[in-house]
């Protein structure tokens, strides 16, 4: 065994029957060894595997059966030592697996050596959670909640020694209640087992929790808000887990797990929506009006139906081709480095998400933070078939580039996406595109910007405010002005934010600039040389 000062462990260990030889470089942290297999017909042999140890899961003494000792060279030992090193294994389409591999020792001192170089390598990860607090929808997507955390999650957890409190949920709004309730501050962290319905509520808790400990009031939208340190954790088992997707690249409860094993850390934009001066809700994903909007208000009778229930509601909303009139006015974003009409995506490390920051920081130090408040507002009146503003690209196994592909997770900017009147075959094109390769905004009737603040007010709304003058009417502000007899209402459309309808149809968002983190690190670019190949976790170089 060589063990040279500059903290490098060299030794030939056993894998199998065969020799080879391990390196384990304390700095930067990785653990090396190579495949020692002859070599096979149309395979070379002798691959190098290199795992970062930001990448091992867990390291543990291995008992020897008696099957493995009558084989190899496990033989010509008297009592042989091996110890196993669990780690992040690639896998194809971002997949992430948890693989092992066993080293077997000449001798007990030298397996002990190597347990505990590992030991104080895995310590030495301070971005790691070692408590979490869980919080499981068991009636979220599929109803599989439950089953998918204790069979695939926890195992993994109590693998890399985190240990967890679980609550499962028993009503809508517990886990935000909860949070209101517990010592939050205990916890490296919060997971929630669900889908993005899920992820708002353990979000709104959150943040709401952190606002309250900060004495700032939620309702004043120009208040800045108090960034949540402690990071989100989501364990995808919704209907349609975008969150997820769009900043981890899969929808895979094992690989999310990963990430949170590992201590990734992503940050998230998130807009703050209000209307007169009271705090509405905040969204992550999609805020949309019109069409998806209306897929949801019908969708949400439909639960029983579980994820089927969004096709349903799909095809009924397309073919009702209903559009809104009203005014949407917005601030472009000028502060922000890409446009939604880029072709590069936000990917692991985004520069563009890193440079937007650096400029925020810098605006910050110079006392430039409300600047904004002077730029221009652009307004745009019109009838709509859908508005759509998201904070995120928005891709999911349904549309697996997103509403706004180009659309970055931490950049402090939303993609606001007016599609404005048109037939229904023009409508059903822009549709096919969330799915396929081609631009989803070269069409004349679609409109993209972005921004960090916008209002909306339907035309029901504005033409209300300006004729009901008595006070009672203005209750029913949302009834025909033409007929205050009849109670009809009108073809407003409603909210989606994230999955959730909102109340008011006015509404003001701003985008708070990574206001929380999430257990992500976004999507891999696995042809950025430092990431690994699918295969056997080699470096591309
Ligand atoms: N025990 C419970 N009973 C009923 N509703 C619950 C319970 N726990 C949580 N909820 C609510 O269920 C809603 C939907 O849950 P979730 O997001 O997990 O699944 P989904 O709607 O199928 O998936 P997606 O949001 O991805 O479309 C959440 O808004 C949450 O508030
Ligand atoms: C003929 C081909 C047409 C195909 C059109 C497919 C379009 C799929 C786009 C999906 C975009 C999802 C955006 C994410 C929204 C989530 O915040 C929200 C909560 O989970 N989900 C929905 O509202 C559920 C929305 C589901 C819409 C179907
Ligand atoms: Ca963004």
């Amino acid at each position: 065994m060589e063990q040279p000062p500059g903290g490098r462990l060299v030794s030939s260990l056993l894998l199998g029957p065969r020799g080879c030889e391990v390196t384990l470089e304390r700095e930067p942290g990785l653990l090396r060894w190579r495949d020692p297999q002859p070599p096979r017909r149309g395979r070379s042999s002798g691959g190098e595997n290199v795992v970062p140890a930001s990448e091992i899961i867990a390291v543990e003494e291995t008992e020897i059966d008696k099957k493995q000792c009558d084989s190899g060279k496990w033989q010509k030992m008297s009592k042989p030592h091996a110890f196993t090193v669990h780690y992040v294994k690639r896998a194809r389409n971002h997949r992430w697996r948890c693989s092992e591999i066993t080293f077997g020792c000449i001798d007990e001192q030298l397996c002990n050596q190597w347990i505990q170089a590992l030991k104080e390598l895995l310590d030495s990860q301070k971005s790691r959670p070692k408590q979490l607090l869980v919080y499981i929808n068991p009636y979220g997507g599929k109803r599989q909640g439950k089953r998918i955390y204790e069979q695939k999650v926890a195992p993994l957890f109590h693998l890399a020694s985190i240990s967890t409190d679980v609550v499962i949920t028993e009503h809508a709004n517990h886990a935000k209640d909860n949070l209101f309730e517990v010592n939050i501050y205990k916890y490296d962290g919060i997971v929630c087992v669900g889908g993005d319905g899920m992820f708002s509520e353990v979000m709104h808790g959150l943040i709401g929790r952190i606002q309250k400990d900060s004495g700032i009031d939620q309702n004043n939208p120009k208040t800045p808000l108090a960034q949540c340190s402690i990071r989100i954790g989501i364990i995808p088992a919704g209907s349609t887990d975008c969150i997820c997707y769009a900043t981890v690249g899969i929808v895979d409860p094992e690989t999310s797990a990963l990430h949170i094993i590992v201590g990734d850390c992503q940050p998230l934009d998130v807009s703050s929506i209000h209307h007169n001066n009271t705090f509405l809700k905040y969204s992550v994903s999609l805020l949309g009006y019109g069409f998806y909007g209306d897929i949801l208000r019908d969708s949400e009778k439909k639960r029983w139906m579980g994820p089927a229930r969004y096709d349903f509601s799909g095809f009924k909303t397309f073919l009702s081709h209903q559009y809104y009139e009203g005014t949407v006015s917005f601030q472009p974003a000028k502060g922000t480095v890409g446009s939604p009409r880029d072709k590069e995506s936000c990917r692991t490390g985004c520069r563009i998400c890193r440079q937007t920051k650096q400029l925020e920081e810098q605006q910050k130090n110079y006392g430039l933070e409300h600047k904004e408040v002077e730029d221009e507002w652009k307004v745009i009146k019109g009838k709509f078939l859908a508005i759509n503003a998201v904070n995120m690209s928005c891709a999911c196994p349904r549309s697996p580039k997103g509403l706004s592909p180009a659309a970055h997770l931490a950049d402090g900017s939303a993609d606001l996406i007016l599609v404005r009147k048109c037939s229904r075959f023009n409508f059903l094109r822009y549709l096919v595109r969330h799915t396929n390769q081609d631009d989803q905004f070269d069409f004349p009737f679609v409109d993209v910007y972005r921004v960090k603040r916008f209002q909306f007010m339907s035309k029901q709304l504005e033409d209300n405010e300006s004729d009901i003058k008595d006070v009672g009417k203005k209750r029913f502000g949302q009834f025909c002005s033409d007929h205050p007899a009849c109670c009809c209402n009108l073809a407003n459309s409603t909210w989606n934010c994230d999955g959730e309808t909102l109340d008011s149809s006015a509404v003001e968002v701003k985008v708070r600039c990574q206001l929380v983190k999430l257990f992500a690190r976004g999507i891999e670019n696995y042809k950025d040389e430092t990431a690994y190949n699918s295969s056997s976790n080699e470096l591309l170089s």
